[in-house]
């Protein structure tokens, strides 16, 4: 096994962590190829696990085992499915720690929110568990004396995933719940920085009976192929995919040829905005949960804080007082708070944003520079005096880079804020009712948090407009994306 002894030593069950592919219910050691990748701790730069580094022949003959064994698994019953389901619930919930330290060595973020990330990702097992019963349909007063119209929904059949590596276990359990609830069977291609997360997700889900071939997992640094793979293939009949907009494009493309239907979870560029009525201490409370979770690395992150100019001055000491408290250092670390950047590409990108933003006119109240550590750590950083012209204002940082604007009308806060291709996640703080209102209905995003910088859940719809994507994961909507509607007319 090519796992490192660093890893499992850390392990109650080391059976837990694999280097082998899932496909058809085999697990494979080595791709047709024989070509293999590395995946290394963001932390220490050290190998973890060498992978097979598969290409489109495998993903076929993944997509070949799903397509038979979805046949089977949609004929059982909801129920059936649903006790699957809560067994492997019961299983992520039980191995959490092992799950957290795989997740923590091969992302990076700190043990603490890698544990917390896999109990996020069980609730939606959970949640999908008990909806898997309930996937209804309708019956419609017929148009004529003879007929009687029935609604039924069925599973959509093959689904391909793609996911990213900054919630390796959550991002992926939020499209294989619904699937494998509504009766599909799945591919999944995780991102291959952090394939160990869906790898032991597999094995638990094996564990749980989950038949073979109904949950796939192909790894390989060929994306672009595996991705061609999935979307020319004709048993695919879903692509989900979270990620980049530039890929979400890339694929949206692909798909054209046989309208695929697609699952889209993309870029954000969330507006983080605290009115001169605002609880201060609220808002900056709120500020470092929507900032700094995950190291900056989330798709929901606050990339702009907008602050009116009362409070400005008020905001930024204590945001930048909260700010400088923070621990940097390995996930392992007790106290840690802020984690590695994944690579040496999301480093260079921080450091570009701070860069513009400084040659442009803004100042660095805390931080703005590498860890004293060096490697992928970087420092928090809060910036003051930023304006609309800069890059932060624009692009997903996708780092520790809380850059402060100010505000005077509410009216230009929401033009602003809405000035932006994307449409995600967006927060403000304010306690006038009215103003709440107004505010909410005018932010262009597919989800608001209002005095509340975490928003995270499975049981709401999770997801955005414009040029964030399509689709909703979660939630009593989430299994619509998984099911076909067919309408049964019958003469009698
Ligand atoms: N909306 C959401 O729920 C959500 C959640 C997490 C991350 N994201 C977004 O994802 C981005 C960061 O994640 P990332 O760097 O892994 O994104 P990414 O788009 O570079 O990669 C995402 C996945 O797509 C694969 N991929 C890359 N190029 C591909 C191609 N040409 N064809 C097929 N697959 C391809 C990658 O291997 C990875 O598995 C950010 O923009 C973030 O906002 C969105
Ligand atoms: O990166 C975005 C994910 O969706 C993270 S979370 O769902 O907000 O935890």
């Amino acid at each position: 096994m090519s796992i490192s002894n660093a890893l499992l030593s850390k392990l109650k069950d080391p059976s837990l962590v694999t280097d082998k592919a899932l496909i058809g219910g085999d697990w494979i050691a080595a791709g047709d190829a024989g070509k293999t990748f590395e995946v290394t701790n963001p932390s220490t730069g050290d190998v973890i696990a060498v992978l097979p580094d598969m290409n489109r022949a495998e993903a076929s003959r993944a997509i070949d085992a799903a397509h038979v064994a979805q046949k089977v698994w949609a004929r059982k019953t909801g129920k059936e499915r649903a006790a699957v389901l809560r067994k492997l619930y019961d299983l992520m919930v039980a191995n959490a720690d092992d799950l957290a330290t795989i997740l923590t060595i091969e992302m990076g973020k700190p043990f603490a929110e890698a544990k917390g990330e896999i109990l996020y990702g069980a609730s939606y097992v959970e949640w999908f568990g008990e909806e898997a019963k309930r996937v209804y349909g309708d019956t419609i007063p017929g148009h004529q004396p003879d007929k009687r119209i029935i609604v039924i929904r069925q599973p959509v059949g093959v689904v391909a995933a793609i996911t990213p590596w900054n919630f390796p276990n959550a991002m992926l359990a939020r499209k294989f719940a619904p699937a494998v609830a509504a009766g599909c069977a799945m591919i999944s291609k995780p991102a291959a920085e952090t394939p160990l997360s869906a790898l032991s997700l597999a094995v638990l889900a094996e564990r749980a009976g989950l038949p073979a071939g109904v949950f796939n997992v192909v790894t390989s640094k060929d994306s672009p192929s595996i991705g061609k793979e999935f979307t020319e293939n004709e048993k695919v009949r879903k692509l989900t995919f979270t990620g980049s907009t530039e890929v979400g494009r890339i694929l949206m493309r692909q798909g054209a040829d046989q309208i695929m239907k697609l699952g889209l979870e993309l870029g954000g560029n969330a507006p983080f905005i605290v009115f001169d009525d605002a609880d201060i201490d609220a808002a900056v409370e709120g500020a470092m949960i929507s900032k700094y979770r995950n190291n900056g690395q989330t798709c929901v992150c606050a990339n702009r804080l907008y602050v009116q100019s009362g409070v400005y001055d008020a905001f930024a000491r204590k945001l930048a007082e909260k700010v400088s408290a923070m621990k940097v250092g390995d996930g392992f670390e007790a106290g840690v708070s802020a984690g590695p950047l994944i690579d040496r590409k999301a480093l260079a990108k921080v450091e570009e944003h701070i860069a513009d933003a400084v040659s442009k006119g803004a100042a660095v109240a805390l931080g703005g520079k590498p860890d004293a550590r060096g490697g992928l750590f970087f420092e928090p950083t809060v910036l003051t005096g930023v304006t609309r012209d800069m890059k932060v204002a624009r692009e997903e940082t996708f780092g520790p880079v809380a850059p402060l604007f100010r505000f005077d009308t509410e009216d230009e806060v929401i033009e602003m804020a809405n000035n932006t291709e994307f449409g995600l996640a967006s927060y403000f703080y304010a306690r006038d009712v009215s103003k709440i209102f107004r505010v909410a209905e005018a932010l262009e995003y597919g989800m608001v948090g209002i005095n509340t910088g975490l928003i995270s859940t499975e049981v709401a719809p999770f997801g955005g407009i414009k040029q964030s994507g399509q689709g909703r994961e979660g939630s009593k909507y989430g299994i619509d994306d998984y099911v076909e509607m067919k309408y049964l007319c019958l003469s009698i």
